[in-house]
Protein backbone atom coordinates (compact mmCIF):
# COMPACT_ATOMS: atom_id res chain seq x y z
CA UNK A 1 0.00 0.00 0.00
CA UNK A 2 1.16 3.68 -0.70
CA UNK A 3 0.38 6.59 1.33
CA UNK A 4 0.57 9.84 0.45
CA UNK A 5 0.66 12.96 2.74
CA UNK A 6 -0.33 16.43 1.48
CA UNK A 7 1.10 18.44 4.43
CA UNK A 8 3.62 17.37 6.81
CA UNK A 9 3.39 19.94 9.75
CA UNK A 10 3.65 18.45 13.18
CA UNK A 11 0.55 16.29 12.82
CA UNK A 12 1.91 14.52 9.93
CA UNK A 13 5.12 14.04 11.19
CA UNK A 14 3.34 12.36 14.53
CA UNK A 15 1.56 10.11 12.00
CA UNK A 16 4.09 8.99 10.18
CA UNK A 17 6.43 8.41 13.10
CA UNK A 18 3.90 5.96 15.02
CA UNK A 19 3.25 4.47 11.48
CA UNK A 20 6.98 3.52 11.55
CA UNK A 21 7.33 2.77 14.70
CA UNK A 22 4.87 0.88 15.02
CA UNK A 23 6.43 -1.55 11.93
CA UNK A 24 2.60 -0.38 10.28
CA UNK A 25 4.42 0.75 6.95
CA UNK A 26 8.12 0.79 5.91
CA UNK A 27 9.60 4.41 4.36
CA UNK A 28 9.07 3.18 0.61
CA UNK A 29 5.03 2.68 1.04
CA UNK A 30 5.02 6.64 2.42
CA UNK A 31 5.17 9.95 0.22
CA UNK A 32 4.96 13.31 1.38
CA UNK A 33 4.34 16.88 -0.06
CA UNK A 34 4.24 20.29 1.36
CA UNK A 35 4.60 23.90 1.12
CA UNK A 36 8.00 24.52 1.35
CA UNK A 37 10.76 22.14 0.12
CA UNK A 38 12.72 22.68 3.34
CA UNK A 39 10.38 21.26 4.96
CA UNK A 40 9.24 18.12 3.00
CA UNK A 41 13.23 17.58 1.98
CA UNK A 42 14.09 17.39 5.77
CA UNK A 43 11.12 15.07 6.50
CA UNK A 44 11.92 12.72 4.04
CA UNK A 45 15.45 13.03 5.01
CA UNK A 46 14.98 12.13 9.18
CA UNK A 47 12.52 9.25 7.98
CA UNK A 48 13.39 7.66 4.64
CA UNK A 49 9.95 8.66 3.15
CA UNK A 50 9.63 9.69 -0.45
CA UNK A 51 9.58 13.26 -1.26
CA UNK A 52 7.52 14.30 -4.43
CA UNK A 53 7.53 17.54 -6.53
CA UNK A 54 3.72 18.52 -6.08
CA UNK A 55 0.54 17.64 -4.40
CA UNK A 56 -0.52 16.10 -7.77
CA UNK A 57 2.29 13.55 -8.03
CA UNK A 58 1.65 12.31 -4.47
CA UNK A 59 -2.04 12.06 -5.60
CA UNK A 60 -0.94 9.61 -8.03
CA UNK A 61 1.27 7.42 -6.82
CA UNK A 62 -0.69 6.59 -3.76
CA UNK A 63 -3.45 4.36 -2.78
CA UNK A 64 -4.31 6.24 0.09
CA UNK A 65 -4.53 10.22 0.47
CA UNK A 66 -3.85 11.95 3.84
CA UNK A 67 -4.96 15.34 3.86
CA UNK A 68 -2.72 16.97 6.80
CA UNK A 69 -3.05 20.88 5.99
CA UNK A 70 -4.20 23.56 8.34
CA UNK A 71 -8.07 24.32 7.47
CA UNK A 72 -7.43 27.55 6.09
CA UNK A 73 -5.63 26.23 3.08
CA UNK A 74 -7.42 22.79 2.64
CA UNK A 75 -10.04 23.89 -0.08
CA UNK A 76 -7.43 25.47 -2.58
CA UNK A 77 -5.05 22.46 -1.80
CA UNK A 78 -8.31 19.71 -2.41
CA UNK A 79 -9.28 21.51 -5.97
CA UNK A 80 -5.96 21.45 -7.00
CA UNK A 81 -5.69 17.59 -6.45
CA UNK A 82 -9.57 16.86 -6.86
CA UNK A 83 -8.64 15.69 -10.85
CA UNK A 84 -6.25 12.75 -9.56
CA UNK A 85 -8.64 11.65 -6.68
CA UNK A 86 -10.13 8.80 -8.76
CA UNK A 87 -13.04 6.86 -7.09
CA UNK A 88 -12.25 3.65 -8.11
CA UNK A 89 -8.68 3.43 -6.88
CA UNK A 90 -7.84 6.40 -3.73
CA UNK A 91 -8.96 6.48 -0.31
CA UNK A 92 -9.20 9.89 0.88
CA UNK A 93 -8.49 10.69 4.86
CA UNK A 94 -8.66 13.75 6.35
CA UNK A 95 -7.66 14.75 9.65
CA UNK A 96 -8.21 18.75 8.96
CA UNK A 97 -10.26 19.65 12.29
CA UNK A 98 -13.82 20.78 11.25
CA UNK A 99 -13.53 19.85 7.76
CA UNK A 100 -16.95 17.62 7.46
CA UNK A 101 -17.61 14.58 5.21
CA UNK A 102 -20.28 16.96 3.17
CA UNK A 103 -17.80 19.65 2.38
CA UNK A 104 -14.98 16.65 1.74
CA UNK A 105 -17.51 15.42 -0.95
CA UNK A 106 -18.52 18.60 -1.85
CA UNK A 107 -14.93 19.40 -2.71
CA UNK A 108 -13.26 16.33 -3.71
CA UNK A 109 -16.51 14.00 -5.35
CA UNK A 110 -19.52 12.78 -4.29
CA UNK A 111 -18.28 9.26 -4.91
CA UNK A 112 -14.92 9.26 -3.13
CA UNK A 113 -14.06 6.62 -0.38
CA UNK A 114 -13.41 9.48 2.26
CA UNK A 115 -12.31 8.92 6.44
CA UNK A 116 -12.59 12.07 8.58
CA UNK A 117 -10.44 11.50 10.89
CA UNK A 118 -9.21 13.64 14.26
CA UNK A 119 -6.19 12.21 15.70
CA UNK A 120 -3.86 13.38 18.49
CA UNK A 121 -0.11 13.84 18.59
CA UNK A 122 0.14 10.60 20.97
CA UNK A 123 -0.21 8.69 17.66
CA UNK A 124 3.99 9.22 17.57
CA UNK A 125 4.74 6.69 20.16
CA UNK A 126 1.71 4.60 19.50
CA UNK A 127 -0.64 5.78 22.03
CA UNK A 128 -3.13 8.08 19.72
CA UNK A 129 -6.43 8.73 20.58
CA UNK A 130 -8.81 8.88 17.33
CA UNK A 131 -12.07 9.70 15.94
CA UNK A 132 -12.99 8.29 12.64
CA UNK A 133 -15.77 8.25 10.27
CA UNK A 134 -16.41 6.83 6.73
CA UNK A 135 -18.37 8.17 3.91
CA UNK A 136 -20.99 5.79 2.53
CA UNK A 137 -18.35 4.83 -0.36
CA UNK A 138 -15.87 3.56 2.12
CA UNK A 139 -16.41 -0.17 2.88
CA UNK A 140 -14.96 -3.59 3.25
CA UNK A 141 -11.38 -4.02 2.96
CA UNK A 142 -10.70 -0.48 2.08
CA UNK A 143 -12.30 0.88 5.40
CA UNK A 144 -10.24 -1.47 7.25
CA UNK A 145 -7.10 -0.64 6.04
CA UNK A 146 -7.91 2.77 6.68
CA UNK A 147 -8.69 2.97 10.26
CA UNK A 148 -6.37 0.17 10.64
CA UNK A 149 -3.67 3.01 9.68
CA UNK A 150 -4.95 4.70 13.27
CA UNK A 151 -5.35 1.50 14.95
CA UNK A 152 -1.88 0.67 14.60
CA UNK A 153 -0.90 3.93 16.37
CA UNK A 154 -3.09 3.76 19.44
CA UNK A 155 -6.90 3.77 20.15
CA UNK A 156 -9.77 4.40 17.47
CA UNK A 157 -13.57 5.33 18.20
CA UNK A 158 -16.26 5.46 15.36
CA UNK A 159 -18.45 8.81 16.03
CA UNK A 160 -20.96 10.71 15.25
CA UNK A 161 -19.50 13.84 13.22
CA UNK A 162 -21.50 16.55 15.63
CA UNK A 163 -19.33 14.95 18.49
CA UNK A 164 -16.26 15.56 16.41
CA UNK A 165 -15.68 19.35 17.80
CA UNK A 166 -16.62 17.83 21.40
CA UNK A 167 -14.02 15.07 21.16
CA UNK A 168 -11.00 17.19 19.37
CA UNK A 169 -11.47 18.96 22.66
CA UNK A 170 -10.79 16.32 24.80
CA UNK A 171 -8.47 14.51 22.87
CA UNK A 172 -6.99 16.13 19.83
CA UNK A 173 -6.59 19.74 21.91
CA UNK A 174 -6.10 17.70 25.78
CA UNK A 175 -2.41 16.84 25.13
CA UNK A 176 -1.66 20.84 24.79
CA UNK A 177 -3.51 20.85 28.12
CA UNK A 178 -2.24 17.82 29.92
CA UNK A 179 1.53 19.45 29.26
CA UNK A 180 0.39 22.57 30.65
CA UNK A 181 -0.83 20.67 33.88
CA UNK A 182 2.48 18.48 33.88
CA UNK A 183 4.58 21.97 33.83
CA UNK A 184 1.94 23.56 36.09
CA UNK A 185 3.37 20.89 38.93
CA UNK A 186 6.74 20.79 37.78
CA UNK A 187 7.09 24.42 38.18
CA UNK A 188 5.80 23.80 41.26
CA UNK A 189 8.37 21.46 41.96
CA UNK A 190 10.70 24.31 41.00
CA UNK A 191 9.23 26.58 43.54
CA UNK A 192 10.17 24.00 46.71
CA UNK A 193 13.65 23.31 45.15
CA UNK A 194 13.41 20.39 42.71
CA UNK A 195 15.36 20.93 39.35
CA UNK A 196 13.05 21.53 36.70
CA UNK A 197 14.76 18.45 34.89
CA UNK A 198 13.83 16.29 37.96
CA UNK A 199 10.22 18.13 38.76
CA UNK A 200 9.12 17.03 35.17
CA UNK A 201 10.28 13.56 34.99
CA UNK A 202 8.19 13.16 38.49
CA UNK A 203 5.03 15.06 37.06
CA UNK A 204 4.84 13.18 33.91
CA UNK A 205 5.70 9.80 35.62
CA UNK A 206 2.78 10.54 38.01
CA UNK A 207 0.36 11.44 35.82
CA UNK A 208 1.03 8.37 32.83
CA UNK A 209 0.57 6.25 35.80
CA UNK A 210 -2.70 8.28 37.07
CA UNK A 211 -3.78 7.99 33.18
CA UNK A 212 -3.43 4.09 33.55
CA UNK A 213 -4.97 3.49 36.95
CA UNK A 214 -8.31 5.18 35.13
CA UNK A 215 -8.19 3.45 32.53
CA UNK A 216 -7.42 -0.20 34.18
CA UNK A 217 -9.93 0.05 37.29
CA UNK A 218 -13.70 0.06 37.59
CA UNK A 219 -13.53 2.82 39.63
CA UNK A 220 -14.44 6.48 38.33
CA UNK A 221 -11.76 9.13 38.64
CA UNK A 222 -13.79 10.43 42.11
CA UNK A 223 -13.75 6.94 43.70
CA UNK A 224 -10.15 7.23 42.85
CA UNK A 225 -9.28 10.87 44.35
CA UNK A 226 -10.37 9.14 47.93
CA UNK A 227 -8.51 6.54 47.61
CA UNK A 228 -5.16 9.08 47.61
CA UNK A 229 -6.66 11.34 50.31
CA UNK A 230 -5.73 10.42 53.60
CA UNK A 231 -7.70 11.22 56.27
CA UNK A 232 -6.85 14.64 58.03
CA UNK A 233 -3.92 14.35 55.09
CA UNK A 234 -2.09 16.99 53.02
CA UNK A 235 -3.68 15.69 49.49
CA UNK A 236 -7.12 16.64 50.62
CA UNK A 237 -5.49 19.84 51.96
CA UNK A 238 -4.03 20.48 48.40
CA UNK A 239 -7.22 19.66 46.66
CA UNK A 240 -9.81 21.62 48.72
CA UNK A 241 -7.20 24.62 48.35
CA UNK A 242 -6.85 24.07 44.09
CA UNK A 243 -10.62 23.89 43.82
CA UNK A 244 -11.07 26.94 45.68
CA UNK A 245 -8.55 28.24 43.29
CA UNK A 246 -11.50 27.10 40.60
CA UNK A 247 -9.29 24.33 39.12
CA UNK A 248 -12.24 22.03 37.84
CA UNK A 249 -14.20 25.12 36.85
CA UNK A 250 -10.73 26.66 34.89
CA UNK A 251 -10.78 23.22 32.56
CA UNK A 252 -14.64 23.19 32.18
CA UNK A 253 -14.00 26.75 30.59
CA UNK A 254 -11.08 25.83 28.71
CA UNK A 255 -12.91 22.79 26.92
CA UNK A 256 -16.33 25.15 26.50
CA UNK A 257 -14.18 27.43 24.83
CA UNK A 258 -12.31 25.11 22.80
CA UNK A 259 -15.57 22.94 21.17
CA UNK A 260 -17.25 26.95 20.50
CA UNK A 261 -14.52 27.70 18.07
CA UNK A 262 -14.49 24.00 17.12
CA UNK A 263 -18.54 24.60 16.18
CA UNK A 264 -17.45 27.95 14.64
CA UNK A 265 -14.89 26.57 11.89
N1 LIG B 1 -1.59 19.35 15.70
C1 LIG B 1 -2.50 18.51 16.22
O1 LIG B 1 -2.35 18.03 17.35
C2 LIG B 1 -3.71 18.14 15.42
C3 LIG B 1 -3.94 18.66 14.17
N2 LIG B 1 -5.05 18.29 13.45
C4 LIG B 1 -5.26 18.83 12.10
O2 LIG B 1 -4.13 18.52 11.33
C5 LIG B 1 -3.96 19.50 10.32
C6 LIG B 1 -2.50 19.93 10.32
O3 LIG B 1 -2.21 20.51 11.57
P1 LIG B 1 -0.71 20.71 12.05
O4 LIG B 1 0.12 19.56 11.60
O5 LIG B 1 -0.80 21.04 13.50
O6 LIG B 1 -0.32 22.02 11.23
P2 LIG B 1 1.10 22.46 10.64
O7 LIG B 1 1.01 23.93 10.42
O8 LIG B 1 2.20 21.94 11.51
O9 LIG B 1 1.17 21.71 9.23
C7 LIG B 1 0.45 22.13 8.11
C8 LIG B 1 1.13 21.56 6.88
O10 LIG B 1 0.41 21.98 5.73
C9 LIG B 1 1.36 22.26 4.72
N3 LIG B 1 0.80 23.08 3.66
C10 LIG B 1 0.38 24.38 3.68
N4 LIG B 1 -0.05 24.77 2.45
C11 LIG B 1 0.09 23.68 1.64
C12 LIG B 1 -0.17 23.43 0.28
N5 LIG B 1 -0.68 24.37 -0.52
N6 LIG B 1 0.10 22.21 -0.22
C13 LIG B 1 0.63 21.22 0.57
N7 LIG B 1 0.90 21.39 1.88
C14 LIG B 1 0.63 22.61 2.40
C15 LIG B 1 2.48 22.93 5.46
O11 LIG B 1 3.64 22.93 4.63
P3 LIG B 1 5.09 23.46 5.11
O12 LIG B 1 5.43 22.72 6.37
O13 LIG B 1 5.98 23.08 3.99
O14 LIG B 1 4.95 24.93 5.32
C16 LIG B 1 2.57 22.04 6.69
O15 LIG B 1 3.40 20.93 6.45
C17 LIG B 1 -4.92 20.63 10.64
O16 LIG B 1 -5.98 20.62 9.74
C18 LIG B 1 -5.41 20.33 12.05
O17 LIG B 1 -6.73 20.73 12.24
C19 LIG B 1 -5.95 17.35 13.90
C20 LIG B 1 -5.76 16.80 15.13
C21 LIG B 1 -4.66 17.16 16.01
O1 LIG C 1 -5.41 23.34 17.45
C1 LIG C 1 -6.02 22.82 16.53
O2 LIG C 1 -6.75 23.47 15.79
C2 LIG C 1 -5.87 21.34 16.25
C3 LIG C 1 -7.15 20.59 16.42
C4 LIG C 1 -6.89 19.56 17.50
C5 LIG C 1 -5.52 19.79 17.90
N1 LIG C 1 -4.94 20.72 17.20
Amino acid sequence: MKIGFIGVGGMAQAIITGLLKQNKLVPSEILIHSAHASTYEQVAKKTGVTAKNSNSEVVKDSDVVVLAVTPNVATPVIQEIRDQLDPKKKTLISIVAGLTLERLAELAGYDLPTLRTLPNLNVAIGAGMTAVHANENLTGKAKEEAIGLFDAVGSTVTLPEADFATFSALAGSSPAYVYFFIDSLSRAGVKHGLTKKAATKIAAQAVMGSAEMVLNSDENPFGLIDQVSSPGGSTVAGLLAMEEAGFMTSVIKGIDTTIERNNAE
